[in-house]
């Protein structure tokens, strides 16, 4: 137990290391080659979920450390004083355990061993730390160079909504494969969302739950259900999803009884939907190809466009991305979203409909592109989103949909996202 323990947070660290001092994605480490590789599911589970909180509360951790340091500490070492940090005062674990095992992995890296002493030190003295002092701790702020931008969109008081729903993390989303909300909800104890997805608070192992075996559901974030919900495709109608892997909204697209084309440029993604199709016996053609090359066997009636982008809507499941991505590794995607609508939009019949959604915070993934568009493109219009769970606040030019992690405050909240319907003229 003690060895298991030490090996996750030893792999916690690698990751932490990857993260803040490499520039990479935790799923990128995540592979069987990477820390994680060595583990058992479990132990893969618990270095996963301590990396992860560790950079959910990075900058509380470093605001209790710093009265006990003369000065910051070298990075390995703050990533051991606060991955123990996060681990007492988040976690609730054990001061004792965690504090031995914080400096025996110090005392075990040539790079840290020097300052076990001062490691042992500092966590006894944040171990006294009252939990209520850490709870009332601000929530970390967001770097700089999205914080900004964030700022100048949405406004101070949006922004400090939208740390705090960082902090909090992600509720388990589902989506029932019959629509019937309701139903899985009481068969869960869970809460059936006005958009009709299906809220678990404290959800444990997603496969142990009833239903997953018989693909009854899918995980998928109650603000990335609703792009395929606002395409609303009727049965037999022709439909692209494109950039459509792991495959959330082919699902609901196949669910509604659409004829749907799956295309992604990752083979290894696309096996992903291959899996779920499976798994909730649904059908689609899936198609591994550069939908800036491919071109289909017959226009669509409608399409789905779920451009790459720079994910900043996903950040409190994803508390790794602001740290390991920046300004100028997110500005190339504007350029390529653009040129995705226009080759979507040749993919589109004449007067056939395209859902065009990123899961982005910034305007320029969403309101800025269907603005553009709607220039670039003589005929074409945008259809307002009508459905009875829109709220007024979620609504934006175009008729579009506005959504971030600070909205449904009270109930979990969501992901951020932008989803707008454009027509194409008859
Ligand atoms: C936001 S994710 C899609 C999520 C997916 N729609 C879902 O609901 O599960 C973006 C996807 O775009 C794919 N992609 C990126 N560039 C592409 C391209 N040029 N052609 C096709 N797919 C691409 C990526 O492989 C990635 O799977």
């Amino acid at each position: 137990m003690g060895n298991t323990d030490t090996s996750a947070r030893r792999a916690a660290l690698q990751l932490l290391h990857g993260v803040l001092d490499e520039d990479r994605l935790i799923a990128e480490l995540a592979g069987p080659d990477g820390p994680l590789g060595m583990l058992d599911p479990a132990g893969r589970a618990r270095a996963q979920r301590l990396a992860v909180s560790t950079l959910r509360h990075l900058g509380q951790a470093d605001a209790v450390l710093k009265p006990h340091l003369r000065k910051p500490p070298p990075s390995p070492v703050r990533a051991i004083l606060c991955l123990a940090t996060v681990e007492m005062l988040q976690e609730g674990a054990a001061a004792h355990g965690v504090v031995n095992a914080a400096v025996s992995l110090a005392r075990s890296e040539r790079s840290t061993e020097a300052m076990a002493g001062l490691v042992n030190a500092v966590l006894r003295k944040v171990a006294e730390t009252p939990r209520a002092a850490w709870q009332a701790l601000p929530p970390q702020r967001l770097p700089g160079w999205l914080r900004g931008r964030l700022d100048s969109a949405w406004g101070r008081a949006a922004v400090t909504g939208i740390e705090a729903a960082h902090g909090a993390g992600a509720p388990l989303d589902l989506t029932p494969r019959d629509g019937d909300a309701a139903a899985l909800a009481a068969q869960l104890g869970a809460e059936a969302l006005p958009t009709g997805s299906v809220r678990l608070m404290a959800p444990g192992q997603v496969s142990a739950l009833a239903g997953y075996g018989d693909g009854a559901w899918w995980v998928q974030d109650a603000a990335a259900a609703l792009p395929a919900k606002l395409l609303a495709p009727r049965p037999g109608e022709r439909v692209l999803d494109l950039c459509a892997a792991p495959g959330g909204k082919t699902l609901q697209l196949a669910a509604a009884g659409a004829q749907v084309t799956a295309v992604d440029i990752s083979a290894v993604r696309m096996a992903r939907v291959e899996e779920n199709l499976a798994r909730t016996g649904l059908s689609a053609d899936l198609v591994v190809a550069d939908l800036m090359e491919w071109t289909p066997p017959a226009p669509a009636d409608a399409i789905l466009l779920d451009a790459p982008c720079s994910a900043t809507g996903t950040i409190r499941r994803h508390p790794d991305l602001p740290f390991a991505k920046d300004a100028a590794s997110i500005k190339p995607l504007f350029a390529l979203q653009a040129q995705m609508i226009d080759r979507a939009l040749a993919m589109l019949a004449a007067g056939g409909r395209l859902v065009y959604c990123t899961c982005s915070l910034l305007p320029e993934e969403g309101e800025a592109q269907v603005a553009a568009a709607l220039a670039r493109h003589h005929g074409l219009s945008a259809i307002p989103a009508e459905a009875p769970w829109i709220e007024p606040t979620w609504r934006t030019a175009h008729g579009a949909l506005r959504l971030r992690p600070d909205f449904w405050p009270n109930r979990g909240g969501m992901d951020g996202f932008y989803i707008a319907c454009l027509a194409k003229p008859g």
